[in-house]
């Protein structure tokens, strides 16, 4: 569970984003955050990894302190963030040699994450030669192979064609099921849809600092196309519309 508890960030006195902000992610369930442009969205991921300080409050991850070097956190920053003189072994190898994490240990785990993420026979290449998909799934692949409580996205797909983005959404439901762990996942997106696809819980944010709550209801992979996808699409744009 992250919660966080009579946080106020601002930037400066003419920036508030929040103000004695109180809120509930609840454990194990994905969380898409929605909400205009400059409204804090990437600020409130910031606050929960521990990467920005609030001026008042605290923000608790099971129970204790937000703060930066945290193992059961992971993190996708909007640029991947990934080492481009690394190959792709050696990006997902790092965060487990940090941990001091056995070789064998190691190469078993980046077996089984690049079979998962359809990345086999790119193990010996280097970011500059991948693709934007392929790009996106070894930063989530380094993320993922931490195994983290705590997965945050920040507009994980936004830079991919909508069929690369549907695909690596429906790859993320997967592994976050074959996981088969209480992983949590806060995403930052600009997209209702996509929104909607992935979560289980919808956050409005408004431009006050205030968050609303829409329960979702996914299904998996077919719900794309269901008519409850599309009434969940129209429910949460008429939020937005509303509380933004
Ligand atoms: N370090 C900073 N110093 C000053 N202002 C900042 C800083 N970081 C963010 N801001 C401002 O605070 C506001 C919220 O920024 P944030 O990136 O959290 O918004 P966002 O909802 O994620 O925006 P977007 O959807 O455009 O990515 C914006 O107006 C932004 O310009």
């Amino acid at each position: 569970m992250v919660t966080l508890k009579d946080v106020t960030l601002d930037y400066g006195p003419e920036k508030q984003i929040f103000n004695s902000f109180d809120y509930t992610f609840d454990k194990g369930k994905i969380h898409g955050i929605i909400g205009k442009s400059g409204c804090g969205k990437t600020s409130l991921l910031y606050l929960t990894a521990g990467l920005i300080a609030p001026q008042r409050g605290n923000i608790l991850i099971g129970g204790t302190e937000a703060s930066p070097g945290r193992r059961d956190i992971s993190m996708i920053l909007q640029d991947f963030g990934l080492f481009p003189w690394k190959s792709c072994r050696e990006n997902l190898a790092l965060g487990l040699k940090l941990r001091k994490t056995d070789r064998h240990e190691i190469r078993v785990k980046i077996d089984k994450i690049l079979t998962e993420l359809d990345l086999k026979d790119r193990g010996d290449s280097y970011p500059a030669n991948l693709s934007g998909g392929e790009r996106q799934r070894l930063a989530i692949g380094r993320a993922l192979i931490l195994e983290p409580d705590l997965l945050l996205l920040d507009e994980p797909f936004s830079s991919l064609d909508a069929m690369t983005r549907e695909l690596l959404q429906e790859r993320l439901l997967t592994l976050k099921e074959k996981s088969g762990r209480s992983m949590t996942v806060i995403h930052v997106t600009h997209s209702i849809e996509e929104a909607v696809f992935l979560s289980d819980t919808i956050h409005i944010l408004n431009s006050k600092g205030e968050m609303h709550r829409v329960e979702n209801n996914p299904s998996g992979n077919r719900y794309r196309t269901s008519p409850d996808f599309f009434e969940h699409c129209v429910t949460v744009r008429r939020e937005l519309e509303r509380r933004s």
